[in-house]
């Protein structure tokens, strides 16, 4: 869906990227993860010709990106960065339809739109559509500007640190909405994040950049298994805490009821069933029975011994 083809970019006599080539997928989310300065915004700005590079090539859909027109090409991809961008005069509705406007939609078509984009990011279209964005938390505004983006359909999602600006539980929200989002919709998202915690939660594929350059890329359990120094640093010494938050508990459960032990949610992860475990102190936890109807459990001990 989008590669970089042998990329350098140059800002006068500093150098942003340095022979970047890296490809993702289709209905990948691919996050590029990265120190301040190491060249994550300016890749990701190099697909909708934000910027241009100064050696190498960018293909969008199979297509050079220098053989589209940009302002067709940027109507063809969405775009999050983290200040939103709403357009303050505008009411939340006229904002969603930023895009479908300029396309020349049905008027109907891009009412009908709007309600959708609005429910799908879990903002009620009676409350929220003729809002202005002044009257929005972080996290609302967010939310809009994720449903502006998608409102036109287009089959890539840019977002740059889109969630930076709001606080960590409204982060948290953030990030289970992309995944949720993401799922329904197999969009390619490629995505710039600071966090380590947000990169390894989030991304099918991890690119870590370090001055301009690729260190590691490849699927998050792959990056931080197989990282050197540098990665591990990076992405934080707690690495194989971090992992248990890829693997769903139910993988490790076994076929052993504990009905006084403490109930994990269906879709726990084993970083939930620890913490669970820690909270509760106790060294076993439930899990909903499954379609059989069977009653699983989790011990510790088997965590830790067969964590992944
Ligand atoms: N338009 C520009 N003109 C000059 N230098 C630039 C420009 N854009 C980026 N740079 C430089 O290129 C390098 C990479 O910047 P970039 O914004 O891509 O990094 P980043 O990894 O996204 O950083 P951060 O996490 O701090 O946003 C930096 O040294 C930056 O100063």
């Amino acid at each position: 869906m989008i590669a970089f083809d042998g990329i350098s970019v140059r800002f006068g006599g500093a150098t942003a990227l340095d022979g970047v080539t890296e490809e993702v997928a289709e209905g990948e989310l691919c996050v590029l993860v990265g120190p301040s300065g190491s060249g994550k915004s300016t890749l990701l700005r190099l697909v909708n010709r934000l910027v241009e590079p100064t050696e190498g090539a960018v293909r969008v859909r199979g297509v050079d990106v220098r053989a589209v027109e940009a302002a067709r090409l940027r109507r063809s991809i969405g775009y999050v960065i983290q200040s939103v961008g709403l357009f303050p005069h505008r009411t939340v509705a006229r904002n969603v339809a930023t895009v479908p406007r300029l396309l020349g939609w049905p008027e109907a078509r891009i009412e009908a739109r709007v309600r959708e984009m609005l429910a799908l990011v879990r903002l009620d279209p009676a409350e929220f559509a003729s809002r202005r964005p002044r009257e929005l938390s972080g996290g609302q505004a967010q939310r809009v500007g994720i449903a502006r983006a998608l409102a036109a359909d287009p089959d890539i999602l840019l977002m740059d640190e889109p969630f930076g600006a709001v606080d960590p539980i409204a982060r948290r929200d953030l990030r289970a909405e992309l995944r949720r989002i993401h799922a329904a919709t197999g969009k390619t998202i490629l995505l710039v994040t600071h966090d380590p915690g947000e990169a390894i939660e989030l991304a099918s594929r991890l690119v870590v950049l370090r001055d301009g350059r690729v260190v590691a890329s490849g699927g998050p359990s792959e990056v931080l298994g197989g990282g050197g120094a540098f990665v591990r640093a990076l992405l934080g010494g707690d690495a194989a805490l971090r992992a248990l938050s890829l693997v769903p508990a139910r993988r490790l459960a076994e076929p052993d009821p504990a009905p006084d032990a403490p109930a994990l949610a269906a879709d726990a992860t084993l970083q939930d069933a620890l913490s669970l475990m820690i909270e509760s102190r106790r060294t076993r936890v439930r899990l909903p029975a499954a379609e059989s109807g069977a009653e699983a459990s989790l011990s510790l001990a088997r965590l830790v011994e067969r964590r992944p």
